[in-house]
C-alpha cells in the first residue's frame, strides 16, 4: 500500500492541476483512524495488532473501489483520495467498508477480531492551494469523529445534516 509520502505526492498534483486551471472534476479527502486500536495491542500484542493493519489496508483497496487511492498515512491511520467522486458519495463508500469491516473481522484461531474506524471527508476546493491546510480541515473533522463517539464517518456541516431527511 501506498506511504505517506505518495499520498501527498497525489494530493500535491490535484493541487497543481487546480491551480493551473484544470480542476479535474470531483475530489474528496478522508482520513481514517482505527478505533481503539491500543487495546488490540494491548490484548492479543504488536504483531496481531500488525495483522490487524494489513487486514484493514486489504480491505480499504479492495472495497473503496473505482478512482479511490488509499495510503497509509502512518501508525494507524490511513487517506483516501477519491476522484470523479461526490462528498456524499465518499461518505457513503466509507460507511459501506465500515459495514464491511463489521461483517468480515480478522480470524485469530478461534477467535474474531472486531475493528472499526472513525473518519473526516472533506472535499477539495477551487480556494485549496495546500495540503496542509486541506489535511487540517480533515484532521479536526476526524477529532470531532471521535469526539462524538467513534465509529462514523463525518463532512463539514455534519452537525446541521443530523436529522435532516436525504434529499
Ligand atoms: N501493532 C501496531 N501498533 C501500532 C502501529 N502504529 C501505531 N500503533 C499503535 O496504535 C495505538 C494508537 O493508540 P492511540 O493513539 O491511543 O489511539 P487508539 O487506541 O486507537 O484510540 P482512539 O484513536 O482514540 O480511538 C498505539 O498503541 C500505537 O502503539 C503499528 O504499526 N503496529
Amino acid at each position: 500500500m501506498a506511504n505517506r509520502r505518495q499520498f501527498l505526492i497525489w494530493l500535491g498534483e490535484v493541487l497543481s492541476a487546480r491551480d493551473a486551471g484544470r480542476p479535474g472534476g470531483s475530489w474528496q479527502v478522508a482520513m481514517l483512524d482505527l478505533d481503539h486500536f491500543k487495546r488490540i495491542n494491548d490484548r492479543y500484542g504488536h504483531l496481531v495488532g500488525d495483522e490487524l493493519l494489513r487486514h484493514v489496508a486489504g480491505e480499504l483497496e479492495r472495497q473503496l473501489g473505482e478512482g479511490a487511492r488509499a495510503a497509509r498515512f502512518g501508525g494507524e491511520e490511513f487517506a483516501v483520495l477519491f476522484e470523479n467522486t461526490g462528498l456524499d458519495e465518499a461518505v457513503a463508500r466509507l460507511d459501506r467498508l465500515r459495514r464491511r469491516l463489521g461483517e468480515s473481522p480478522m480470524k485469530l484461531g478461534s477467535e474474531q477480531i472486531p475493528c472499526d474506524f472513525s473518519a473526516g471527508v472533506c472535499s477539495v476546493g477551487d480556494e485549496d492551494r495546500h495540503a496542509v491546510d486541506l489535511l487540517r480541515r480533515v484532521d479536526s473533522l476526524l477529532y470531532e469523529a471521535k469526539e462524538a463517539g467513534r465509529g462514523r464517518v463525518l463532512q463539514p456541516g455534519w452537525r446541521e445534516r443530523r436529522g435532516r431527511a436525504p434529499a
